[in-house]
């Protein structure tokens, strides 16, 4: 195997990464850690950040290629070592044998193994979605995930914010299927950008773009969405309806609130307005909203690749203690609806008992709704990750 050279200070922010990431969230860790070496250069950063998070999801099947149990020394180690970066001098190589590596990696497996995850999570998965679907979903959602940003197209095009990202060197091209979105080919520091400081575009999944499309909001309307978080679907929600339905942006979460109204002030958006969920809220707008969207708590199978540490969690009583607040949710703000108004219930989720289960048991005990059409986003489909949205409306 080749022999390369590499720089010990990355290998150690790697390694300090992986074993604060033993006890806490590498979302948390990662920017700290980075935060503190001011000195290294994007380059670093990204062989850094990318070689921990790819660590951390391949936990199961790098285990798998060391027979057991392992440091995280000897994880990053052999993880490198399937990469093709070997150095025999750095520590961490220290017994290591790349062949018996990298044969192990050549052996069969397991899909649990190979895409690195929980046996109860991977047999819930198979029992709903059948073992072909999941087999390609596991596959599609094991990988880094693709960036997208969603243009305010109040106050840029597409195609203008294309260009001018283009002329910055900043590799992107617009999404066919989603006339918000544009895919970033190369990561970039987008947060920087000037026109991110303005407000012309934000960083958001192109399915999770598809929801506000769903609905469909139009000048003039009141809609409610009641499980806000820190708003990306609100803020598209006011820039499709031009800035000009007024939005009331419900959570039980007052920090995710605060979020929601500093991006809302960098995008411009005048008519929303945040409150936490409180039992008056229900009495005082009861069959007022034109449009109600609840983008409900989930398991988040369809953005696995975006919370590598997070799967761990996905039991099977997680999943089915968060079945039942949706079905609560839906049960309580489905009364906000007015005559004639439309629903749009949405989840990150690919299992139909969190997504079309949830409707039709809805359905069945609300003879005044009825479903319009629904819609489930496929990563292994569409590179985008796993979305289920449903569009009801009260007769
Ligand atoms: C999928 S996230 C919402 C993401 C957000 N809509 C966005 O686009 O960024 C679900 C949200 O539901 C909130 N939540 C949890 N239980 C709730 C409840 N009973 N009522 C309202 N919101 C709730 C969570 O705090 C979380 O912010």
């Amino acid at each position: 195997m080749k022999k390369i050279r590499l720089h010990k200070p990355l290998v150690r922010g790697i390694l300090e990464a992986l074993q604060s990431a033993e006890t806490k969230k590498v979302d948390h860790v990662l920017p700290a850690l980075l935060k503190a070496q001011p000195k290294w250069g994007s380059r670093d950063r990204n062989f850094v950040a990318e070689n921990t998070y790819e660590v951390v999801r391949n936990k199961r099947f790098i285990q798998f290629l060391l027979g057991g149990d392992a440091t995280p020394s000897k994880m990053l180690g052999a993880w490198l070592i399937l990469k093709g970066l070997y150095d025999p001098e750095e520590e961490i190589f220290r017994y290591l044998d790349p062949e018996v590596i990298q044969d192990n990696a050549r052996s069969d497996m397991p899909l649990e193994i190979r895409f690195s995850l929980p046996d109860e999570l991977s047999q819930r998965a198979k029992r709903e979605l059948g073992d072909d679907r999941w087999a390609k979903e596991a596959e599609a959602m094991h990988g880094q995930a693709p960036v997208y940003l969603r243009v305010n197209e109040r106050w840029i095009t597409r195609d203008k914010l294309v260009s001018v990202l283009l002329s910055k060197d900043i590799a992107v091209e617009p999404v066919a299927s989603v006339p918000s979105a544009i895919k970033v080919l190369k990561r970039a520091g987008l947060n920087q950008l000037e026109e991110y400081k303005k407000g012309f575009f934000e960083i958001q999944d192109a399915g999770s773009q598809e929801i506000a499309h769903f609905l469909d909001p139009q000048a003039g309307e009141f809609i409610v969405d009641t499980c806000a978080g820190a708003g990306g679907k609100t803020l598209h929600l006011a820039d499709l309806s031009r800035n000009k339905a007024k939005i009331l942006a419900l959570d039980v979460e007052e920090g995710k609130l605060e979020e929601l109204e500093k991006r809302a002030a960098r995008n411009r958006v005048s008519q929303v307005e945040t409150s936490l969920w409180n039992n008056d809220i229900l009495d005082q707008y009861r069959g007022q909203a034109d449009a109600v969207l609840m983008d409900v708590p989930c398991s988040g199978l369809g953005v696995l690749r975006r919370n590598p540490d997070a799967k761990e969690l996905l039991t099977e009583a997680y999943i089915d203690s968060i079945r039942d607040v949706q079905a609560e949710i839906l049960q309580k703000y489905s009364a906000l609806v007015r005559k004639g108004g439309r629903l749009v219930y949405a989840t990150c989720s690919l299992l139909p008992s969190e997504n079309e289960g949830q409707v039709k048991r809805f359905l069945e005990n609300h003879g005044d709704f009825e479903l319009i059409k629904d819609k489930q986003i496929w990563p292994s489909e569409t590179d985008f990750d796993g979305f289920y949205m449903a569009l009801l409306r009260k007769k």
